[in-house]
């Protein structure tokens, strides 16, 4: 039998992971393996790669890498997507449960019987630039001037774990996402690529964003994008503290507590169990 690799597609709102275990496949992950994999045509398609359980600093973690192979420290989404399959695979029977990612333990908690909800304590925001990273004297960057592919914005900076960039707009598409999501993702001011989330205030509960991640591209959602946009529409006084983000693929609640911690509320569900055989990748 020829040997193949497993495994299973999930999405939350649309943003959609490949989960690979290591207990289940012998593998080695590289970037440009894990680009073909995601790729839609000639691939799989997906967003990204889940790469777990592994263990991470003595703790139960995942790896989590963009379309494009590189890897990022946090994904609000893959979070919810991974909690579901440890669930499902029972390599958790707690409700409550932490995840290890490279920007650090994220605690999780699945609200029903199907987990297929999941609110997440996302940890605390920085606008701080060196934090972020944003080239430039140390300052938190709120509102400030920005040139991308020649035109002029005003643009809030901060990181979730990962780098994120809110512009807010009188209307937001996918065709603008698109247009300005590779400008931004590879400006010179952000030595770590940045992801970049353009917003529309609806009311002080509801922003409308539309969103273009660095390493995947433009997604119909994104956990890190929907607590970016939240966090910076409260920093600049433009809403509540419960913001709902409506984004294509649907809906994320944000919770901002008064010590700045976030929480998301996001659902997920399972696609496929899929494999690939070792000669996909030769
Ligand atoms: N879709 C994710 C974000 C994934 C990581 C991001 N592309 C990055 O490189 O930081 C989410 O749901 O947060």
């Amino acid at each position: 039998m020829t040997d193949c690799i497993t495994m299973i597609k999930y999405q939350g709102l649309g943003n959609d992971y490949l989960v690979l275990d290591p207990n289940k496949n012998r593998v080695q992950l590289q970037g440009k393996k894990i680009a073909l994999m995601c790729q839609r045509g000639f691939g799989l398609g997906a967003d990204g790669v889940l790469y777990g359980p592994v263990d991470i600093n003595g703790k139960m973690g995942v790896h989590i890498y963009n379309s494009d192979g590189s890897e990022a420290a946090i994904s609000g989404n893959g979070v919810c997507i991974f909690a579901k399959y440890l669930l499902d695979h029972e390599y958790v029977k707690e409700k409550k449960f932490e995840i290890k990612t490279l920007s650090g333990s994220i605690e999780v908690e699945c609200l029903n019987s199907r987990a297929t909800e999941f609110r997440v304590n996302m940890g605390k925001a920085s606008f701080l630039s060196r934090e972020i990273p944003v080239t430039g004297e140390v300052r938190e960057v709120i509102n400030e001037d920005f040139t991308f592919n020649n035109k002029d914005y005003k643009a809030t900076c901060l990181t979730i774990g990962n780098p994120h960039c809110i512009i807010f707009m009188d209307e937001v598409s996918e065709k603008a996402a698109r247009e300005l999501g590779p400008y931004v993702e590879n400006a010179d001011e952000f030595p770590e690529r940045m992801n970049l989330q353009i917003c529309r205030k609806i009311d002080t509960g509801n922003l409308d964003i539309e969103i273009w991640e660095r390493g995947s591209g433009y997604t119909k959602a994104s956990g890190t994008g929907s607590c970016a946009a939240a966090m910076a529409a409260y920093k600049l006084g433009l809403t509540e503290n419960r913001i709902n983000i409506n984004q294509p693929g649907g809906m994320i609640q944000i919770d901002i507590h008064e010590d700045g911690t976030i929480y998301m509320t996001g659902s997920v569900g399972y696609v496929a169990d899929m494999s690939v055989a070792e000669s996909f990748f030769s």
